[in-house]
């Protein structure tokens, strides 16, 4: 039997029973996925919901509790035994349910980052996850694009692909068409093949896919790839360390209680246990549970926003970037292009006619055109047949495929009646791909004659001094310098006008002629230039206003022409008055200390190439910035990765951006990036809050402790009870925290210190002075009703316990805002109201309901208790709650 390399094209094709001009039809979909099966790798194996319950009980606390159960058991207090488990298996259930959601979320994140195939079905070219790409698929395949299954090469346009995922071998490698007739050929030799997860480097293709999933060569090494798992964030890291230092305090916390416990002579076991209770109080095992929770629902309200996090530290980063580095295309643009003006002939003509609508007139100083004008025709026609875009009618609207930039060439053609088969009149012997680097397409191609002539088209100033030649009413001319500066007066004019620009040109060629590329652009002969708008979003002026705001500074880098790059950034409001411009020859020109000593007062940086990006980015960092950067062609990755937050385009982007970037915008918006950094300053205030109200509950708890040993009373808080603040009671409105909306504030502050500590501003000491006064008001409740009844203990106790919980249920209030405890609407946040009242919900059980009673050592309580209860909780947060300190 033959291998796919060493058939043709047809005979795949026939093979596989696909029309290689009309792709698999979606009838049929369905039956070859389940026939060949998912273009996935399993390389990681889910983990079952079961280990993931067990999961939550490997944690040194719960060994802890543990533990103690075994000795509560062992010494027959099975009263004590049974609360503690019940309490760990309640918390158990809490974090399992947590950490599923969280598992959850994440997962759909991967979904919606996975890459997209380019596949023909039913006749037209619709994009797809790659995973639904099945065998007998024709995927068009094009430079950053990662392959997304293994697939039979039938057409081929300057297309190579870097197979070093397969091969370990970086080089490119020149794909072909034919088929091959040598057998045995290991995949590295197989020129007709593009391989799943391989990279296209260069050109563009299309492919029959013949191996999907676990069979495609990439299948057969996935299985030895270790899992990939998933890293930790900075701040969760920060976290686990403060845990460790926490467990060294409640060890410390714990041995001094017990001492001094029994010292004044309370019971050993009692002791052991209330030292028990204690460690768990101080550490705040809720803490990285809470914090998975709040980043991945936080990415999954960005996702809402249409910004999906490939990297869950970029949510952190986020909230401190100080410099957004955009594109103009596309970004801040619409990137939908119409040619609003030619110049031909040293003349303007106006076009009329908004986006891709195909009707419209020519007009020479305002009057309609008649008739036609010399070379206008020639002009418009080139302009199609250079060009690698196609549009598609779709009821009255004209979609388009491809670039905008050449969509544009093709409606202004059709707009003078050129049609589809004017385009197709000559034979494509050569292309030239566009690039940013190259700033320009050619393509070599032979008329009915076979005459051979190549069309050029590209960016003006890159064009203009390889134009020796210029057509006129008249014919061919030399292009004199005068002549010259009249097209470049014509540019500056255009691009005054905030047009995008673009010159056409051709040049005649000997049917032997070498298609060298170097040789071939130059000498060539200037038709015309096209300027076309490209109108800037609306919501773009906006969130650039609220990112200066927020003290971020937003700079355009852009591939176009410096005086169009100028006058979008002024529309914008980008461009302050005594802000500096740079172009690209001008950071050539600039050492890096130069750079750096200029940059921040440099908004615009035009005609740049991806290779000026990474510049930029250092040139920013050294300067202390933590840089947002976009991109989407392949060349932008080395400056996406090495920005702070690198963003790359969910439309537009190729595989390799989206691969190395951290945020990826699925609309392409600028204004996207602004709600991503403010949803990403609202998670990490979230995560303060709760910081806050977690730490201060447990210094409360162990103050209150500490205190009446220390005053040698009996202890007002009972072992078991502790462990169900803390575990049960304290966890919902925590969560619930981390589900805040963001302060009115938010954009209005600097962005925060990157290096900043998590207890930074004044937190640290809101932990300590709040948790001290519920420390005390905890106590002072047991005392009160202590004294009056002394011989009921128990009363007291309960007293004390409901204080606690109600004082710590209403400061969760105080923790909303670093402000005043007024500046909030305490009713915005439903799941926090939900999460207090089932906290209060939870309190009244464990106080009224009588199976629980014995548990819990509680008594039923009256309404004069209740009144001093509420009375004392409140106080800490009407001493503090006014107060920003
Ligand atoms: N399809 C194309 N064919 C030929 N020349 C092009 C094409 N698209 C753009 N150009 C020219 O190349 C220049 C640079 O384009 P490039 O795509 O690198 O940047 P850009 O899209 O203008 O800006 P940005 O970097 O903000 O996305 C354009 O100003 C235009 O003159
Ligand atoms: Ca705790």
């Amino acid at each position: 039997m033959n291998k796919w390399y060493q058939l043709s094209a047809s005979q795949v094709a026939k093979k596989l029973r696909v029309d290689i001009n009309h792709g698999l039809s979606s009838k049929e979909i369905d039956d070859r996925k389940k026939y060949y099966g998912e273009n996935a790798l399993q390389m990681e194996q889910q983990s079952a919901k079961f280990i993931l319950f067990l999961k939550q009980f490997q944690d040194f606390m719960v060994l802890i509790l543990l533990a103690a159960t075994l000795i509560a058991g062992m010494l027959g207090e099975y009263i004590d035994a049974i609360a503690i488990m019940l309490i760990v298996l309640l918390n158990g259930c809490i974090g399992f349910f947590q950490e599923f959601k969280a598992e959850k979320s994440l997962e759909k994140l991967k979904s919606l980052a996975a890459p997209v195939a380019h596949v023909l079905r039913d006749g037209i070219w619709v994009k797809i996850p790659s995973q639904d790409v099945v065998v007998g698929d024709i995927v068009k395949i094009s430079r950053g694009d990662r392959i997304p299954a293994d697939m039979r090469i039938i057409q081929s346009n300057t297309l190579e692909t870097e197979e070093s995922p397969l091969t370990g071998e970086s080089l490119p490698v020149v794909k072909t068409t034919e088929k091959i007739v040598q057998a045995g050929l290991e995949a590295q030799d197989q020129s007709n093949m593009g391989f799943k997860g391989t990279m296209v480097t260069r050109g563009h293709g299309v492919g029959i896919v013949v191996h999907v999933g676990m069979h495609t060569e990439m299948g057969h090494i996935a299985s030895l790839m270790v899992k990939t798992k998933r890293l930790i964030t900075p701040l969760e890291q920060r976290l686990a360390e403060l845990g460790k230092i926490l467990i060294l305090v409640a060890l410390s916390l714990t041995i001094l209680v017990v001492v001094i416990g029994i010292n004044q002579g309370h019971p050993v076991y009692q002791m052991f246990l209330a030292g028990v209770s204690l460690a768990v109080a101080v550490i705040p095992e809720g803490l990285p549970a809470i914090v998975t929770v709040a980043l991945s629902l936080g990415v999954q309200r960005m996702i809402r926003k249409k910004a999906i996090i490939r990297q869950l530290s970029a949510v952190e980063t986020l909230g401190t970037a100080s410099v957004i580095c955009s594109d103009k295309t596309g970004t801040m643009t619409e990137n939908k292009m119409t040619v609003k003006k030619l110049y031909i002939n040293n003349q303007f003509l106006s076009v009329s006619g908004d986006g891709y609508d195909l009707t419209g007139h020519f007009y020479l100083h305002k009057k309609k055109l008649a008739h036609d004008v010399p070379n206008l025709k020639r002009m418009l026609h080139y302009g199609m047949v250079c060009n690698h875009a196609s549009l598609n009618l779709k009821g009255h609207s004209t979609i388009i495929e491809g670039d905008p930039t050449d969509a544009a060439l093709l409606v202004v053609a059709r707009k003078l009646g050129l049609s589809e088969s004017d385009r197709h009149q000559f034979k494509l012997i050569k292309e030239i791909p566009f690039d940013s680097e190259r700033k320009r397409m050619s393509v070599v191609v032979e008329d009915d004659n076979g005459m051979r002539f190549l069309i050029v088209k590209g960016a003006p100033d890159v064009l203009l001094p390889r134009f020796t030649y210029y057509l006129t009413e008249s014919g061919r001319q030399v292009l004199t310098s005068v002549e010259k500066q009249k097209i470049e007066h014509a540019v500056n004019d255009m691009a005054d006008q905030a047009l995008r620009t673009l010159a056409i040109g051709f040049k005649p060629l000997q049917k032997n002629d070498h298609l060298n590329n170097f040789q071939l652009e130059k000498d060539l002969t200037f038709i015309g230039l096209y300027g076309m708008i490209d109108p800037p979003r609306k919501e773009v002026k906006e969130a650039i206003l609220a990112c200066k705001q927020a003290g971020i500074k937003t700079v355009m880098i852009t591939g176009d022409h410096v005086k169009t790059a100028r006058a979008i950034a002024k529309q914008l409001h980008l461009l302050p008055e005594d802000g500096l411009v740079l172009e690209g020859y001008e950071l050539n020109r600039l050492s890096f200390a130069e750079l750096k000593e200029i940059i921040d007062d440099v908004y615009v940086f035009a005609r740049v190439t991806p290779e000026h990006k990474l510049k930029i980015v250092k040139a920013f960092q050294e300067k202390g910035h933590v840089v947002a950067m976009t991109g989407d062609g392949v060349n932008d990755a080395p400056a996406i990765k090495a920005s702070n937050i690198g963003i790359s385009m969910g439309i537009s982007g190729t595989d390799v951006t989206k691969e190395a970037s951290s945020l990826i915008l699925m609309d392409d918006n600028f204004a996207t990036i602004k709600k991503a950094i403010e949803e990403g300053r609202n998670i990490y205030d979230n995560i303060r809050k709760f910081v806050r109200y977690l730490l201060s509950s447990n210094v409360g708890e162990i103050l209150v402790m500490l205190f009446a040993l220390m005053m040698a009373m009996p202890l007002p808080l009972i072992p078991v009870q502790i462990l169900w603040v803390n575990l049960v009671t304290d966890g919902l409105p925590a969560l619930a925290l981390g589900l805040d909306q963001p302060e009115d504030n938010v954009m209005e502050r600097s962005p925060r210190n990157p290096r900043e500590s998590i207890f930074a501003r004044g937190l640290g000491y809101k932990i300590l002075s709040r948790g001290f006064l519920i420390g005390i008001v905890t106590l002072l409740a047991f005392i009160i009703v202590f004294q009056q009844n002394n011989a009921f203990l128990e009363h007291a106790r309960t007293v004390a316990f409901a204080t606690l919980v109600m004082a710590q249920l209403i400061h969760v209030f105080d923790c909303r805002s670093d402000s005043s405890v007024f500046s909030r609407n305490p009713f915005e946040n439903r799941y926090l109201i939900i999460a207090v009242l089932s906290s209060i919900f939870l309190l009244l059980l464990v106080i009224y309901w009588a199976p629980l009673q014995p548990i819990f050592q509680t008594t039923y309580l009256f309404f004069h208790d209740w009144l001093l209860i509420i009375g004392l909780s409140m106080i800490p947060t009407i001493i503090f709650g006014f107060s920003k300190k």
